[in-house]
């Protein structure tokens, strides 16, 4: 037998995708094999690796058996290096703590009881005599029933919202949350004793998410709570009831049983009785949507990282390749030095989403998902980078992606950003391109009757909903669904209707010129839209469904 390293002897690279998906391991006798080859292959793409080893039999019949096959593009993504597909979506699954165990009691004698309130001088503890002589040595309700403990509750858990969380990544990690059982009823085994107390219920298990979480059921996708505001909190499962306690009375002191008020144990299954309630399990479906009063919109590179690192304190990764940005970045803007007043109070909100190609409503770049954190903004701004061939088609494409998800962003106000001013061929650009930004109509085709008809307008595209009810995703379906509210009332407005900018504002972010402009076009707008329109910290709490858009026009 010969054992070498070699290439399989039928893999070219070319084939090492269809060899992946054949059935990869062949049986043969160990006599026949002559030849051992261990392989370790790679196409040049770099798509395909695959660890094996190849058979030769005597009769010159070759099997490959491969070990492990990587391929990458049908791989599962990693949580580390691909982050922003997990950030802001998971589900995790959640148990309540099981209730503590109530305890089998025996009830004395008639003799005893009477033996231990005579005795009750001579004993060792006077307190207990003293409470025996006011109130008998059992303890009673109102009623005259005999109150027995109970065993302890078991832990609910409640999701909060808490500011110092900011993604949804750890719960990636550890899916599973259980709170605490209640502890069992700590009594000897006598009514009379002088320590029935109920066993301790256990504390509530607090799972600490980002504000702005939305909290669903993943059964039938009932929304629980949309956790907007720091300290928000919602019970997603109760903790069990602890068991009860049951009297046992010994069968020959039966016939001087007196009739008593409490759960007695006549047979031995009702010794099940004691047992605590189980804790609820809940698969629940957590949904981030940030919140921001500003949303940063533009196709790659156009700087929108730049912008947000020139009005806020935020230092968002910048450099001068596509999708730097792969996750929402907010920051906060701490005040206006143009403002009247000196600046905000408040401080409004600015997130800084990754950047838009055309076709993102087909998957390319990183997609259009993560538009859903759009969805509590009031004010958009439009990034373009005025440097570029045809900074006006770049607005265009915008705004069609983002009509493409949602056509309600089409009625949001917004403001476009000509960035890169500082570049002289966007500077010679700049008035022209204003102009044309503050005149043009909306292109009809966004609004075209068989656009709205496929369901495109929608925001939800064909194949998008397919694969979802395909897969029986309803509670996807229903984000998607959700996310694409108001769409009825926009589709019958006529393309006319459609808001202009609020304003057009040149800026460079490298270098700071016109931030002031920006920061006070951004100032009066959302001062237009009312003060609840600015969040802070502490008021976070915007609610795009009772905001009324208005028809912005210059
Ligand atoms: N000359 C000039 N370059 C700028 C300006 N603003 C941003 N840039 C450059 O443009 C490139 C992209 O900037 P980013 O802020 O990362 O752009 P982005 O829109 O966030 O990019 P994505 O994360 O890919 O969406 C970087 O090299 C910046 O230095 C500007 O005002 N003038």
């Amino acid at each position: 037998m010969a054992l070498c390293v070699s290439a399989p002897p039928f893999a070219s690279p070319s084939s090492m995708s269809s060899l992946s998906v054949l059935p990869n391991l062949f049986w043969c006798k160990r006599s026949w094999a002559t030849k051992l080859h261990f392989s370790l292959a790679k196409s040049p793409s770099k798509l395909d690796l695959q660890l094996g080893f190849s058979f030769s039999s005597r009769n010159g019949r070759q099997a490959y058996c491969c070990l492990i096959t990587e391929n990458p593009s049908q791989a599962p993504p990693n949580i580390d290096t691909e982050p922003h597909k997990y950030f802001d979506q998971v589900v995790i699954v959640v148990r309540s703590g099981d209730g503590g165990q109530g305890v089998v009691l025996t009830m004395p004698s008639p003799a005893t009881e009477t033996k231990q309130k005579r005795g009750s001088k001579s004993e060792a503890s006077a307190t207990v005599s003293k409470r025996n002589r006011k109130k008998g040595p059992l303890k009673r309700g109102p009623d005259g029933s005999l109150l027995l403990p109970m065993g302890g509750q078991g832990g609910d858990v409640v999701i909060v919202a808490d500011d110092g969380t900011d993604s949804l990544l750890d719960f990636h990690r550890k899916r599973r949350y259980t709170a605490k059982r209640g502890s069992n009823v700590d009594a000897m085994g006598s009514l009379l004793s002088a320590h029935l107390q109920d066993g301790v219920s256990a504390p509530s298990l607090r799972v600490h998410v980002p504000v702005g979480t939305v909290v669903k059921r993943k059964r039938g996708g009932k929304f629980l709570a949309d956790l907007a505001s720091p300290g928000d909190e919602v019970l997603v499962a109760r903790g069990g009831r602890g068991g009860i306690s049951i009297v046992e009375i010994p069968k020959t002191n039966r016939r001087h049983l007196r009739p008593i008020n409490a759960p007695v144990m006549t047979e031995e299954s009702d010794k099940a009785l004691i047992k605590g309630m189980p804790g609820e399990e809940v698969t629940l479906e957590l949904t981030l949507r940030v919140v921001a009063d500003v949303g940063l919109v533009g196709l790659p590179n156009a700087g929108k990282s730049s912008l947000l690192a020139a009005v806020s304190l935020a230092k968002p990764e910048i450099a001068d390749y596509p999708f730097t940005t792969l996750m929402p970045n907010l920051g906060q803007i701490g005040g206006d030095p143009g403002g009247l007043d000196g600046g905000f109070a408040l401080g409004p909100t600015v997130a800084d989403l990754p950047g838009l190609i055309k076709g993102a409503h087909l998957g390319k770049g990183l997609g259009r998902m993560f538009l859903r954190h759009l969805r509590r903004t009031k004010l958009l701004v439009h990034v373009v980078d005025a440097a570029t061939e045809d900074p006006v088609q770049d607005y265009n494409i915008l705004r069609e992606e983002l009509q493409m998800y949602n056509p309600e962003y089409l009625i949001w106000p917004h403001i476009v950003v000509l960035n890169k001013l500082d570049l002289p061929e966007a500077q010679l650009k700049f008035p022209l391109i204003k102009e044309q930004l503050l005149r043009q109509p909306i292109p009809s085709h966004l609004f075209s009757d068989n656009a709205r008809k496929n369901g495109v307008h929608a925001g939800v595209d064909h194949d998008e909903l397919t694969s979802f009810k395909l897969q029986g995703n309803k509670s996807m379906l229903q984000n998607l669904e959700e996310d694409c509210e108001g769409l009825s009332g926009i589709a019958e407005n006529s393309a006319n209707s459609y808001p202009a900018p609020i304003a057009v504002v040149g800026i460079s972010a490298l270098r700071g010129l016109g931030v002031l402009e920006l920061l006070m076009e951004t100032r009066v707008a959302l001062q237009k839209l009312g003060p609840q329109s600015q969040t802070s910290k502490h008021n976070r709490n915007p609610k795009p469904e009772s905001f009324k858009v208005p028809q912005w026009r210059l």
